[in-house]
């Protein structure tokens, strides 16, 4: 029977505002097909079931809308096998598990509901309204092997509700509103993605799924984009500065004057010098590349497609920009830009364009924003790989010494 510690993360004050005992947490003893345990008031971390290795840790971060569950999607489906809710557990709960995966959203570490936030006047994208103590605890622990009780927020209801058993899983990945806000947070991410969706998509994106599919109004869509800027512009956004990897999306560039945001402009920015990741590059490395594809080998109707690469720099950062304007036609003959692109971490030739095909019905498959969420889905499986493979090196190398 494992023996559990559980800690309590005492109450603190966070911007002038106490991060309150909001959530019911079950500290249970945790055994192996037990249970048995009492209610606390108190966030807690259970160290047991150690892992055999550390977990490796994904920040994505973005606004709300902006694209997170469909880039989770594609790359639970790198690994293989399906991700699903934690099984016989809250049918609200927003974590998806899959055999190599566990996503779980930031949203769960909300320390005030959506009463609470109404009555303090703060937004869920305030800080003032997360528990960033009770993150960084969590995720540090998993990322040791340790089990989490984590709390969880239900969108449904608007409430914290009891929480659920987090095991630790190969690859965690941590999406949502703050994964670089918190430094600590910040520092146990091994890589981190930005969504970095321009105002005029957000908006359009927002209407075709707010308005088209959710019934609400003109009004009431701008109303909310409108409300959650300034704490969109002072909290989320800056977040980019940190990221390894940023997906910039833009309205197009090939039609004068296009707002109705439909064909976009889409640049992955790549962080160099990182460890395990090598920045994807068109044609030849370290060169300055503007590449029409369109003709004989890619079919391309109206306004057809521009790719640039290069050199830039984001923040002070070196980095290697990737950009695709313009939309595709005919999802297959993707394998022809696929055969100019260099350093995708495919296992096999025309991986990127077999993950694109068998997803063509997610929003963005035509263009930029899923060619470059399968590329990165692709290079976390490579980093993942690359990481295991020096934790094992390590003890075999201080054996020989
Ligand atoms: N690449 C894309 N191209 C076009 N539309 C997109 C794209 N990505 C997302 N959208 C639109 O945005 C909506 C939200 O996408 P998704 O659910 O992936 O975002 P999210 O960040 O997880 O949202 P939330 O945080 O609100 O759950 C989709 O239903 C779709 O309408
Ligand atoms: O920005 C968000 C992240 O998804 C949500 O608005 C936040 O989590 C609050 O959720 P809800 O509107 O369901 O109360």
């Amino acid at each position: 029977m494992a023996v559990c510690t559980v800690y309590t993360i005492p109450t603190t004050t966070h911007l002038g505002f106490t991060q309150k005992k909001q959530v019911f947490i079950y500290n249970r003893s945790f055994k192996r097909g037990g249970g048995g345990g009492s209610f606390s008031t108190r966030p807690c971390v259970i160290t047991c079931s150690a892992g055999e290795s550390q977990t490796v840790v994904i920040g994505l971060a973005a606004d709300s809308g902006c694209g997170k569950s469909t880039f989770m999607r594609r790359l639970t489906s790198v690994f293989g096998g399906a991700a699903e809710p934690p099984t016989g557990g809250n049918p609200d709960s927003n974590t998806l598990i899959s055999e190599m995966t566990t996503v779980i959203c930031l949203d769960d570490y909300h320390s005030l509901d959506r009463k609470g936030r109404k009555e303090k006047g703060v937004t869920a994208l305030d800080p003032r309204a997360n528990n960033f103590d009770l993150m960084y605890e969590q995720v540090k622990a998993l990322k040791e092997g340790k089990a989490v009780e984590k709390p969880i927020y239900n969108h449904v209801t608007g409430l914290l509700d009891p929480p659920e058993l987090i095991q630790p899983p190969k690859i965690l990945v941590i999406e949502g509103l703050h994964p670089m806000y918190d430094s600590r947070v910040r520092d146990l991410l091994d890589f981190s993605i930005y969504l970095d969706i321009s105002n005029e998509v957000k908006f359009a994106w927002k209407i075709q799924r707010d308005m088209a599919e959710r019934g609400h109004s003109l009004e009431s869509i701008k109303a909310s984009i409108e409300a959650r800027k300034p704490d969109f512009d002072a909290y989320i956004d800056p977040q980019k500065q940190y990221a390894d990897t940023v997906i910039e999306v833009l309205p197009t560039q090939l039609i004068p004057e296009d707002n109705e945001g439909k064909v976009l402009r889409v640049k992955l920015i790549q962080k160099e010098g990182l460890t395990y990741f090598n920045p994807v590059y068109l044609f030849d490395e370290g060169s300055t590349i503007t590449w029409i594809p369109c003709g004989r080998k890619l079919t391309c109707s109206y306004p057809g497609i521009k790719f640039f690469y290069g050199p830039d720099t984001y923040f002070g950062n070196e980095v290697t920009l990737l950009e695709m304007d313009g939309q595709f036609d005919r999802l297959d003959e993707l394998i022809y830009v696929e055969s100019h692109l260099s350093n995708l971490s495919t296992k096999f030739y025309g991986e990127v364009t077999q993950q694109m095909l068998k997803h063509q019905d997610f929003p963005g498959s035509n263009n930029g924003t899923g060619l470059f969420q399968t590329i990165i889905g692709l290079k976390i499986r490579d980093l993942y790989e690359q990481i295991v493979a020096s934790r094992s090196a390590a003890p075999a190398a201080a054996g020989k010494a």
